[in-house]
């Protein structure tokens, strides 16, 4: 089973609007809303996959009940510790760019991660868990004190977050890590200009513990390093429709196809990136198919 672990999930509102006047009275042309946080769009796609998901994480208030109603119509599985106040609502703006603020999040206490703790502590090798995204402030220590669980325990996890909430697990040794370029430059502590910059810096990541690498690279695709591997990576063609969960997506499709062929398992990641990004939202599993055989993966 794929667990997903969203420490902090959302409601993603999506407002479009010709154009955005700072200090005026905008009216927007469309809104949606969807449900959000890393960890659950990484179930939404990998139950597009066909494999078995369970999403867990911390939820509360009105906003959690329509995450929870949204899942279930989707038929995904989830079983998330209720915190006491309201899962936030993150606002993507669209004009001809995309403005994204993201809220904080409710308050989880030391009982709500036990109950998490307790949840992950029946998990197995024969598990996966990702764990993705933000966490409610002053909580950034928890990805390596579940990680540090995880490792112990024997079960595969890979992570997607920023800066030291993903660096402080690479010594329990990820199956993944996800960066995108503006993430990876964050560790790093400087601009990578290069390919060669980028795949160096990976490689740092994987002399630290992480198995595989992923540096997304938006419009430009991606790149992939483990120990025995060097791949560039081209979007298939397609127009840009909203590119949130495009991330997730990729994450999605690399776990989903653990059992295949390492280029396979690749274009299948990057095909369900791009086919988020070329939708209004998530993408399902015929827009991933049909996008598959043009995804380019080339050695470098
Ligand atoms: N404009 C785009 N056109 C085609 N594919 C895209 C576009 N934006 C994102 N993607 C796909 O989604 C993946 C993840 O996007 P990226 O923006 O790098 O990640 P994140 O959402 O985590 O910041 C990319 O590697 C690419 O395959
Ligand atoms: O937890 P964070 O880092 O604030 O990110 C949450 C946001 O990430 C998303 O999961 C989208 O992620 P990506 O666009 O990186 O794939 C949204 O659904 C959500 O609003």
């Amino acid at each position: 089973m794929i667990y997903t672990v969203t420490f902090n999930p959302s409601v993603d509102y999506i407002v479009r609007l010709s154009e955005l006047e700072e200090g005026e009275l905008n009216r927007s042309n469309q809104t949606e809303k969807f449900p959000g946080g890393k960890g659950i769009n990484v179930s939404r796609i990998v139950k597009e996959h066909g494999k078995e998901t369970l999403a867990l994480g911390f939820i509360g208030g009105f906003t959690g009940e329509f995450i929870k109603d949204e899942l279930n119509l989707r038929s995904i599985q989830h079983d998330f510790v209720e915190v006491e106040g309201d899962t936030r609502i993150n606002v993507k703006l669209k004009t001809s760019v995309e403005t994204e603020i993201n809220a904080s999040g409710p308050v989880i206490t030391e009982e709500n991660i036990q109950s998490l703790i307790n949840q992950i502590e029946k998990l197995n090798s024969d598990d996966h868990v990702v764990f993705a995204g933000s966490v409610p402030s002053g909580h950034d220590a928890l990805y390596a004190r579940l990680a540090e669980h995880l490792h112990q325990q024997n079960v595969p996890f890979s992570i997607d977050a920023e800066g030291e909430k993903l660096t402080s697990t690479l010594k329990y040794q990820p199956y993944l890590v996800k960066p995108n370029k503006f993430e990876l430059e964050g560790i790093i502590g400087r601009s990578l200009e290069s390919v060669e910059e980028v795949v160096e810096a990976a490689k740092y990541l994987i002399e630290q513990g992480a198995e595989n690498v992923l540096v997304t690279l938006g419009k430009d695709g991606a790149l992939f390093i483990n120990k025995e591997h060097q791949f560039r990576v081209s979007n298939p063609g397609g127009v840009l429709v909203n590119s949130v969960g495009a991330g997730d997506s990729t994450v999605a499709g690399f776990i989903s196809h653990e059992d295949k062929d390492i280029v396979e398992q690749i274009k299948y990641s990057i095909a369900s990136g791009s086919a988020t990004a070329f939708n209004e939202d998530l993408a399902s599993i015929d827009d991933i198919e049909a996008l598959f055989p043009n995804v380019e993966v080339e050695k470098i």
